[in-house]
C-alpha cells in the first residue's frame, strides 16, 4: 500500500477504466458521475489494511460492506472481474516491487475479503430486503439550509438508535450518502434524518431543497455501532456538532425507553444561536427526563470539546460523539485526556464522515 499510496488517484481511475473496458455491464452499478466513487474503492481498501491485525473489527466491518453492496445490485460473479481488474492496476503502479509473491499475497487478501462480504450478502438476503423504497411525509425546513425529513418505509426497517443508514434520492441515481437515524425506532415505523445543504452537496441540496412529501427514496441497511450498551448503568456523555444532533437525540429516546435512571449530558455545539435548529426539541426532553441535561454551546465562547473539559469529572461516563470529522478528532483527543478509556468512546467511522463532507 506505501508504493501506491502516492498515486492512489492514478491507481482508482485505470482500475475503473479496466473494470469498464472488460466488464461493460458492470458500469450500470455505478453512478453516472464517478468523482466521488473513485475514492471509495481505495479508502476501503485502506481501511480493510488499518484493522489487518484485528481480525474482529476487519470482520465486522466487510461483513456491513458485503451487506451494504446488495443495494448496488453486486452479485458473487462481480467479485472476481474486481479482483482481477484491481490487481492489474495495482501491479503496474507497484511494478517496482511486484513479483510471484506480492501477486499471491494479493489474491489471497482479496478473495478472502471477497468471501467474507459474498456469505454476508447471502446471509442477508435470507432476512433483509437489498434496499427499502421510503416516501417522504414530512419535509420541515427549520433554518435556510437545514431540514428534518421524515420517511415512511415500504416495509419494517429494524434498526438501533445511535445508528445510521445510506439513501439514495430519485435526483442522484446510484448516489448513495449516510444519515443518522434523528430517533429511537417508533411505533409507526417513521424514521427522520436532519440534512444540511451543503455546497457540492447534491444529495443534501436535493433533500433539503427540493424534496417534497409524496418523493420516493431508496434506504440501504442500517449500520454503525455508535448504539448504547444498556449491560451497564454508567451516565452517557454525548457531544453533538450541527447536524450531528440527530443521533444523539435517538441515543436519549432510547434511554428514556429503557426506564434505567442514568444520567446523560448533552453538549450541542453550534456557530451560532440561529444555527441551534433542534434546541427546543432538546429542552423540551431536558424538562420531562429529570436525568437529562442539555448544554448548547455557540462557537463565541469556545468549540465543543473545549467547552466539554469545564465540566465533569467525566472517567464514569461512556462517550458519544457525532458531527464533523474535526470535532470527532479533536473531542477523542479531550475525552481521553478528561480519563474515558478509547474502548469507551464511540462515534461514527471519521474516514466515512470525510468522505460524505467532502462529496456532499
Ligand atoms: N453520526 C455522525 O457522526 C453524524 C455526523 N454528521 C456530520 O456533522 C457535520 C455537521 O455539519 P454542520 O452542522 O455544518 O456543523 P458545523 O461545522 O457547523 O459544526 C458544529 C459544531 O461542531 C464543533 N466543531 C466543528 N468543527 C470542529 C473542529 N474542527 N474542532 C472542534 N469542534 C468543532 C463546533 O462547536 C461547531 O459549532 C456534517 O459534517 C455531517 O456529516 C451529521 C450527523 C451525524
Amino acid at each position: 500500500m506505501a508504493e501506491v499510496g502516492p498515486v492512489a488517484d492514478q491507481v482508482t481511475s485505470y482500475f475503473y477504466a479496466l473494470l469498464f473496458t472488460r466488464h461493460p455491464d458492470l458500469r450500470a452499478l455505478f453512478p453516472a458521475a464517478m468523482d466521488t466513487q473513485r475514492d471509495r474503492l481505495l479508502k476501503a481498501l485502506l481501511t480493510a489494511a488499518e484493522h489487518i491485525d484485528h481480525t474482529d473489527v476487519l470482520v465486522s466491518y466487510l461483513k456491513n460492506l458485503g451487506r451494504g453492496h446488495r443495494k448496488y445490485g453486486t452479485r458473487p460473479e462481480h467479485y472476481p472481474a474486481v479482483g482481477e481488474c484491481l490487481i492489474a492496476s495495482l501491479s503496474r503502479y507497484a511494478s517496482a516491487i511486484w513479483d510471484e509473491e506480492t501477486e499471491a499475497a494479493w489474491v489471497r487478501t482479496y478473495t478472502t475479503i471477497s468471501q467474507v462480504m459474498i456469505d454476508a450478502a447471502a446471509e442477508d438476503e435470507l432476512r433483509a430486503p437489498a434496499w427499502w423504497f421510503a416516501e417522504v411525509v414530512s419535509h420541515d425546513l427549520r433554518t435556510p439550509d437545514i431540514a428534518v425529513v421524515t420517511v415512511r418505509p415500504d416495509q419494517p426497517y429494524p434498526f438501533l438508535a445511535g445508528q445510521y443508514t445510506s439513501l439514495e434520492t430519485p435526483w442522484w441515481p446510484r448516489i448513495w450518502r449516510h444519515y443518522s437515524f434523528a430517533s429511537a425506532p417508533r411505533s409507526d415505523g417513521l424514521l427522520s434524518f436532519h440534512v444540511k445543504a451543503v455546497p457540492a452537496g447534491w444529495v443534501s441540496n436535493a433533500l433539503v431543497h427540493r424534496a417534497r412529501p409524496g418523493d420516493m427514496l431508496r434506504l440501504g441497511p442500517p449500520a454503525g455501532s455508535m448504539t448504547v450498551d444498556h449491560t451497564t448503568d454508567s451516565g452517557l456523555l454525548c457531544l453533538g456538532g450541527g447536524t450531528g444532533i440527530a443521533p444523539i437525540k435517538a441515543l436519549v429516546e432510547d434511554v428514556a425507553e429503557h426506564g434505567r435512571r442514568r444520567p446523560v449530558e448533552v453538549f450541542y455545539g453550534a456557530r451560532t444561536d440561529h444555527d441551534l435548529y433542534d434546541i427546543d426539541t432538546m429542552l423540551r426532553l431536558q424538562q420531562t427526563h429529570p436525568w437529562l441535561a442539555v448544554r448548547p454551546i455557540v462557537d463565541q465562547r469556545a468549540q465543543l470539546p473545549d467547552a466539554v473539559r469545564e465540566y465533569g469529572p467525566w472517567n464514569e461516563y461512556d462517550a458519544y460523539l457525532s458531527g464533523p470529522p474535526g470535532m470527532i478528532r479533536s473531542g477523542v483527543d479531550v475525552l481521553r485526556d478528561a480519563g474515558i478509556p478509547e474502548g469507551r468512546i464511540r462515534h461514527d467511522s471519521v474516514e466515512e464522515l470525510v468522505a460524505a463532507a467532502a462529496g456532499d
